[in-house]
Order: structure tokens, then C-alpha cells, then sequence
């Protein structure tokens, strides 16, 4: 399965109009408050353009993109864990993601309504934050109380995880996310089983209108925000992508150009996403299909070649490798192979971004 994103923010700021960009599944956004209830969830395939070159040079019956998914929920309003607004309970939806895309209003249109009735970044966030730091921490205290009735009843796995959890929670009642503690493996394990949201990466988007790129106030306070939790701030104007999303691939490359850019506000999305969550891509290209995987920064080919089949990783024999700079500049693998190009590599091999690869494995 690839990674999964979950979008938050406070009612009304542009989640679902984001969402239906990434996605153009065509959801119902629109001027009110909690406009969204259920959750929409979509999966985006990844552009990438050395796709299109690996088939150039190999015509695979098929190109298949790696994928992301995207789950939008309804918007978070002050005291959710509290019953406000639509509560809090749908962020259960949420909590098996990957990382968190936090939309954040930076900009005046009277006509937007905003749930605060006034636009303060920096007051939305914390809003927003507070409520994550809450749903976590009414989370967890239930589970200290079950970590107290196992220790009561002589359980060997009470103490390590009350201690955990008295760790985590000394943060959270000091308002401040999980994602700020480090942990050590074993800890590690403990809480893969908690599903923390204020433990995931957290991206920043600032909606912004159309001529809010620049000279923009609310950009500068979520910029400096963002930069204080070491993570960064992607600029959308998500009514624009919404509206660009509709469009063709040419449409789309003249309307960017006309703007002046030369990457939509999505690509960029996905390119913070992936540098975020430490992810990169490795590419096969056989005549049934060029495919790009998605994989972590740093795992071996063989824990790339897992991504493909459990058998590929169990299996596993040699890696043929050549960068993906090589298989263009040699006309592919037997090209690169006569040029030297091509690496052998064993399971310990560290996959490095565009490795075109061709796994050798029996069962
Ligand atoms: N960058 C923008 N500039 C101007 N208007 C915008 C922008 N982004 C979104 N809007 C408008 O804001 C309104 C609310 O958008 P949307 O429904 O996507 O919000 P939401 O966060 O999903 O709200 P809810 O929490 O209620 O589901 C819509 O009318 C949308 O067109
Ligand atoms: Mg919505």
C-alpha cells in the first residue's frame, strides 16, 4: 500500500476544494461551515516525467504511476474533544495516515465565511493543534488506565508501557505533540499500536487567493510557524489547482506557463510530501510495464523489492541497477550494460532515487 495523507483544519478553509484538486473526484465543497461530514478519501497517482522517458526508450504495454492516498475529513472547530461543532470522533479516520497536511487559511474574502469571523493563522493553528493534542491525550488516558489494571493483575507488559505512556502524556498536558519527544526502539514498537495523530509529520499549506503568493502577511506568520516545528509551508491557492486540475496536460503546462510557474501547486504538494516523509522513488521498466515504487530514503533493494512481493524479498538474489540518468543516456539496460553502467548489487545495496532495477530472485 503507498502512503496516506490526512488533511486537517478548521471548517471552511479550503480542505475538500484541496482534496477535489489532488484528486478531482468532485466532492462537495462549498461557502458554509462542516460542509463535509463523512470523510472522502481518493488516491492520486504521482506524476513523474522520467516515467514517460523510461517508456520512451523501453514501449511497455503499460506506465503505471506510484500512488498516494488522501483522506479528507470534516473540519475541527475549538473544544471538538468537547462535542463542539461535529465532536471530534472523526479523526479516527485519520489516525492510520502516514502524515498530516494542515490547511490554513491566508487569506480576506468577505465573502468566505470564516468560523472565528476573523483571519489569524496563528490562532487557527493552535486551535487546530490543541485539538489533535487532546484527541491524543483523551486516547491515551484510557489506555494508562488498562496499563494500571495490568500491573494490578501481575502482567509483565504493564510497567514498560505505563512508563511510555507517563512520558507521552507529561507532553501532551504541556500542550505540546508527541512528534517533539524521541524514543528509543523499543519504545518504538509500544507505539505503532497507539496510531498518535500529533506523532505524524506535519505539512502546512496556506490557501492563499490568487494574487496572495506575494506581499502576504498571513504567509510570513505560517512560514515562521511551520519553520519553529522544523517543517515547511507549501502555497496553494487550492480554488486555482481545483479550477487547473479540470483542465488537459497541455491546458494545464499553458495556463502554468501563463502564470508564470513551471510546477503546479500539487506537484510541489507532493514533492514537500515525499521529501517530508522521507520518501523516494525506484523505477522497473520491463516491456509489460515501466512502474514507479515508492519507498522509504535509505531502505536496501531488498526491502525495495518487498515493495513489489513478499516473494521478491524473501527470493531475493541480485539487484541489476542503473541509475536512471545512465538508462536514458545508454538507451536502456543492454545499452548501459555495454557501457559498464550496469550494478550487480546485493541485498545490502542502499536504493538511491530514479535506480532503475531489475530484480533476480527464484521461490
Ligand atoms: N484559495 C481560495 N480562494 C478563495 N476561495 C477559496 C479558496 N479555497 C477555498 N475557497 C472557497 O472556500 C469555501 C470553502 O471551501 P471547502 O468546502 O473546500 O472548505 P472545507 O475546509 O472543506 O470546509 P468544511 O470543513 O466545511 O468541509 C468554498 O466556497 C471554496 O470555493
Ligand atoms: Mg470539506
Amino acid at each position: 500500500m503507498g502512503f496516506k495523507c490526512g488533511i486537517v483544519g478548521l471548517p471552511n478553509v479550503g480542505k475538500s476544494t484541496l482534496f477535489n484538486a489532488l484528486t478531482q473526484s468532485g466532492v462537495g465543497s462549498a461557502n458554509y461551515p462542516f460542509c463535509t461530514i463523512e470523510p472522502n478519501v481518493g488516491i492520486v497517482p504521482i506524476n513523474d516525467s522520467r516515467l514517460d522517458e523510461l517508456a520512451k526508450i523501453v514501449n511497455p504495454q503499460k506506465i503505471l504511476s506510484t500512488t498516494m492516498k488522501f483522506v479528507d475529513i470534516a473540519g475541527l472547530v475549538k473544544g471538538a474533544s468537547k462535542g463542539e461543532g461535529l465532536g471530534n470522533k472523526f479523526l479516527t479516520n485519520i489516525r492510520e495516515t502516514d502524515a498530516i497536511i494542515h490547511v490554513v487559511r491566508a487569506f480576506d474574502d468577505d465573502d468566505i465565511i470564516h468560523v472565528s469571523k476573523k483571519i489569524s493563522p496563528l490562532d487557527d493553528i493552535e486551535i487546530i493543534n490543541t485539538e489533535l493534542i487532546l484527541a491524543d491525550f483523551d486516547m491515551l488516558e484510557n489506555l494508562y488506565q488498562k496499563a494500571l489494571k495490568k500491573i494490578k493483575s501481575g502482567q509483565k507488559d504493564g510497567a514498560p508501557l505505563k512508563n511510555l505512556l507517563t512520558k507521552i502524556l507529561s507532553v501532551l498536558e504541556t500542550g505540546n505533540s508527541v512528534r517533539t519527544l524521541s524514543f528509543d526502539e523499543e519504545e518504538l514498537k509500544l507505539l505503532k499500536g497507539f496510531q498518535l495523530l500529533t506523532i505524524k509529520p506535519v505539512l502546512y499549506v496556506a490557501n492563499v487567493n490568487e494574487n496572495g503568493f506575494i506581499d502576504n502577511a498571513y504567509l510570513k506568520i505560517i512560514e515562521k510557524f511551520a519553520h519553529s516545528e522544523n517543517t515547511q509551508t507549501v502555497t496553494i491557492c487550492a480554488k486555482t489547482e481545483a479550477e487547473i486540475a479540470e483542465l488537459n496536460k497541455d491546458e494545464k503546462q499553458e495556463f502554468l506557463s501563463e502564470m508564470g510557474q513551471s510546477k503546479s501547486g500539487l506537484d510541489k504538494l507532493i514533492k514537500a510530501g515525499y521529501q517530508l516523509l522521507g520518501l523516494q522513488t525506484y523505477f522497473t521498466a520491463g516491456v509489460q510495464e515501466v512502474r514507479a515504487w515508492t519507498i522509504n530514503t535509505g531502505d536496501s533493494v531488498s526491502q525495495a523489492a518487498g515493495k513489489i512481493h513478499g516473494d521478491f524479498e524473501k527470493g531475493f538474489i541480485r539487484a541489476q541497477t542503473v541509475s536512471f540518468s545512465d538508462f536514458i543516456e545508454f538507451g536502456g539496460e543492454k545499452g548501459a550494460k555495454d557501457a559498464g553502467k550496469l550494478r550487480s548489487e546485493g541485498k545490502e545495496y542502499i536504493v538511491q532515487d530514479g535506480d532503475v532495477i531489475h530484480f533476480l530472485f527464484s521461490v
